[in-house]
């Protein structure tokens, strides 16, 4: 018997990350090749951007997708997000070049206020909400604020971008081949402060850190390179990554709703204090997923090197909130 459709909400959907995310959830990437999808699209209530929307609707008809149980088009996030199952907050303002995602917070953060509000209201109770729109992680919180009546863990921020960029990294540096990386993460917030942890990492059981045994790599070279990868992008094509952003908001929703068969993978997920990462602040960690749920990986000793990074990641995520306080 075929499964019930779910529905899954997609803000900025004529964007460039909309426009490279739909078709793959539509043909069953994120949820499965089982899993029929309502797509309830919303874009901001100007005339260019419902045309562009309908362009996309247009094509998304035009593929023909089995699984594609229906699609709507709206204006209002009341309306977009009404018993959703899923809600990828992609729209929002790009930074240009010679800015931080940091910037972007005056421009991005009342998006983020209106839209937790509008999911508290509308959405399934078991809403699984994935924020994209810069500052992930600080934009998260804002939508978690809003939306007292829900709970605070189905609000997460993609930091899997950073991720997949340092697993290849790694995979260029020590000629492994990039799947074969398991138990690598990247801690704190979604910007040049992060600090992606290849001290537990595995290529076939052998330490990555240990083929690698290279600190002085590690510390200028690798670390600077995940962490600015972003802006090297912008420098290169003009405009922020589109593609491999939605590849990892791909990545991220299909772990968290199908599980990661005991795999570690990195989400930004509101602490409990795990690390000593203060309740509440939304932090990427090392987690696993299972029957929709996921867990962060506990007990990791932390030396003094990773703490110094965790620290200065956190603080930079703490300067965020403070900056957002009178919104919430
Ligand atoms: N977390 C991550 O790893 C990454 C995050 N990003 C961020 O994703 C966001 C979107 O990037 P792009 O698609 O390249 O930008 P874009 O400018 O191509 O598309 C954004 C779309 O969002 C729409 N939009 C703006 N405000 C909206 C609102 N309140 N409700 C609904 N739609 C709204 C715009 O009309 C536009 O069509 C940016 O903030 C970007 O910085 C980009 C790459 C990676
Ligand atoms: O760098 C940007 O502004 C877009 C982004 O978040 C990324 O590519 O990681």
């Amino acid at each position: 018997m075929s499964k019930k459709p779910v529905r899954v909400a997609v803000t900025g959907a004529a964007g460039q990350i909309g426009y490279a995310l739909l078709f793959r959830i539509a043909s069953g990437e994120m949820l499965g090749k089982d899993q029929p999808v309502i797509l309830q699209l919303l874009e901001i209530p100007d005339e260019k951007a419902q045309n562009a929307l309908k362009g996309v609707i247009m094509e998304l008809e035009d593929c023909a997708f089995p699984l594609l149980a229906g699609i709507e088009a709206h204006s209002d996030p009341l309306q977009a997000f009404k018993d959703t199952d899923y809600a990828l907050l992609v729209g929002a303002r790009p930074r240009g070049p010679g800015m931080e995602r940091a910037d972007l917070l005056a421009a991005n953060a009342q998006i983020f206020t209106a839209q937790g509000k509008a999911l508290n209201a509308v959405a399934s109770r078991n809403v699984k909400v994935l924020v994209v729109g810069n500052p992930a992680n600080t934009n998260a919180y804002i939508a978690m604020k809003s939306a007292p009546d829900l709970p605070a863990k189905n609000f997460t921020a993609m930091l899997r971008l950073d991720h997949n960029r340092a697993a290849s990294q790694l995979a260029a540096k020590a000629g492994f081949k990039v799947g074969d990386i398991k138990k690598l993460t990247v801690w704190g917030n979604h910007s040049p402060t992060m600090y992606a942890d290849y001290r537990f990492a595995t290529v076939d059981g052998k330490s990555v850190k240990d083929t690698i045994n290279d600190q002085d790599w590690n510390a200028n070279v690798f670390l600077p390179t995940v962490g600015k990868r972003g802006a090297a992008i912008i420098n290169a094509r003009g405009l922020s990554s589109a593609a491999s952003a939605a590849n990892a908001a791909i990545d991220h929703m299909r772990d968290w709703a199908l599980g990661s068969n005991g795999e570690w993978v990195t989400m930004g997920v509101p602490s409990n204090g795990e690390y000593g990462i203060p309740a509440g602040i939304v932090f990427g960690f090392p987690v696993t997923t299972e029957n929709g749920e996921y867990k962060i990986v506990e007990g990791l000793a932390i030396d003094a090197f990773s703490q110094e990074c965790i620290n200065k990641t956190l603080a930079e995520l703490q300067g965020e909130q403070d900056g957002v306080k009178h919104l919430l």
